[in-house]
């Protein structure tokens, strides 16, 4: 659906580069669910921006649909619509429905099918109670629930979205997730860039880590979270005798009385030559569990590595 290959895009500002987007590769699949991720000034809003055009870059080549977005901008970018952050594409004067109307028009819609259309969307992004209330009016989660609206109504393949969920109560969070499950339900692929992690971890299929402008990690996100519960480990002791012998392999905490030790590994032998060393010993124990992780410190430990790697 969308092919990004060898993004760069580098900044001038008061006579000082700045290489925000250092070569970015990645494909999404129809119907999935793709997050960009990654810590502040990563690179994912100039990478957002340049598959719409709003940012031309220096280097790289953007397919929307099959369309080349540099060579036939307007036919490829029939094929996108996008909510971005900070720009969140509505008029605060005008009431949900006029807002709905108004950017209909823009794109192209009118007649029958956009009265119908609006009608759809209403009830799809549950604001059709408020559509004679004036935008401005509404409370934040309802005017993202608009500017989502909004740029469903040309019904694309491919949706952007840019921090979703940022400044949103729960309540509201969930119910952009919701919608971002039917939509890629329906086929609607949907790339996001986010910093919410149980947003992430709760709907997105793909997930790709960039920092400083390169690709950390591209990959299902159920595999990242298997390969993270691989490594994690927590072991629970017969007796709580020769714990401080606990604490040279990873971090003990107390549950119910009993140490816990928990640790992390790179490989398999690394957890059979502590299991060897408690034998020896003679540290008994109890049990051995590999531990559940949440997307948040797959993120981190992530990003943390390829920081090391880059020091
Ligand atoms: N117009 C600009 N002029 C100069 N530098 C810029 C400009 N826009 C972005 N940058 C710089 O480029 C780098 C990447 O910025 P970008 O906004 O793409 O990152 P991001 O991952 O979206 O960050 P955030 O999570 O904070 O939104 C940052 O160092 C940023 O300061």
């Amino acid at each position: 659906m969308l092919q990004v290959k060898n993004l760069k895009k580098t900044y001038v500002s008061k006579g000082k580069k700045v290489e925000a987007v250092k070569g970015i590769t990645f494909e999404t699949e129809k119907g999935e669910i793709f997050a960009i991720l990654g810590p502040n000034g990563a690179g994912k809003t100039t990478t957002i921006k340049s598959i719409l055009r709003l940012i031309i870059p220096d280097e790289g080549e953007i397919y929307i649909n099959g369309i080349d977005v540099h060579k036939h901008p307007s036919h490829a970018l029939k094929y996108v619509s996008a909510v971005l952050e900070g720009n969140r594409n509505i008029h605060w004067k005008m009431t949900v429905y006029e807002n709905l109307k108004y950017f209909g028009y823009i794109r192209g819609l009118g007649g029958k099918y956009l009265k119908s259309r609006i009608s759809e969307i209403l009830e799809f992004v549950e604001l059709t109670e408020k559509k004679n209330e004036l935008a401005g009016k509404l409370s934040r989660g309802m005017q993202q629930r608009l500017a989502i609206g909004i740029a469903l109504l040309p019904d694309t393949p491919l949706i952007l979205l840019d921090e979703p969920t940022l400044g949103l109560d729960v309540e509201s969070s969930l119910k952009v997730r919701q919608m971002l499950e039917k939509l890629a339900k329906d086929g609607k692929t949907i790339l996001l860039s986010t910093h919410d992690m149980q947003l992430v971890e709760k709907v997105a299929n793909h997930v790709l880590i960039i920092n400083k402008g390169r690709v950390v990690v591209s990959d299902k996100k159920e595999k990242l979270l298997d390969a993270f519960k691989k490594k994690r480990f927590k072991i629970s002791f017969l007796s709580n005798n020769g714990y401080k012998e606990l604490e040279k392999f990873g971090t003990v905490v107390e549950e119910n009385g009993e140490k816990i030790l928990n640790i992390q590994i790179d490989n398999m032998d690394q957890l059979y030559e502590v299991l060897e060393h408690f034998k020896n010993k003679n540290i008994e124990i109890k049990r051995l569990e590999s531990v559940m992780v949440n997307f948040e410190e797959v993120f981190v430990n992530i990003v943390r590595g390829d920081e090391d790697g880059l020091s």
